[in-house]
């Protein structure tokens, strides 16, 4: 099942820089993992923001939701799943 995923991070300005760059380390290495399984099939960066449009090729709902929820920067983001259905014009 294919999804289009898009995140907004938004980080709190005073959250210790420690904590922060830890926390960008492990999502960084977390999302690699997935795009190595092929879970992620692609990530892309939203030109001038701090966002992604991600792909996700995935079994189930829930697998979807417990990627997402695991996602170290999960606390600091806006998330929105959009199904995606083969379209009848493709080749
Ligand atoms: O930078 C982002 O868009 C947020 C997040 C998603 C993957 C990753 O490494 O960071």
């Amino acid at each position: 099942m294919l999804y289009a995923v898009r995140m907004d991070v938004d980080i709190p300005r005073d959250l210790d820089p420690a904590a922060r760059d830890e926390t960008i380390a492990r999502e960084k290495a977390y999302s690699q993992q997935l795009q190595r399984s092929g879970e992620w099939a692609h990530i892309w960066r939203i030109a001038g923001q701090y966002s992604n449009i991600s792909i996700f090729d995935v079994e189930s709902h829930e697998r979807l939701h417990e990627i997402l929820w695991n996602l170290p920067l999960f606390p600091y983001m806006a998330v929105e799943v959009t199904p995606l259905a083969t379209h009848p014009s493709a080749i």
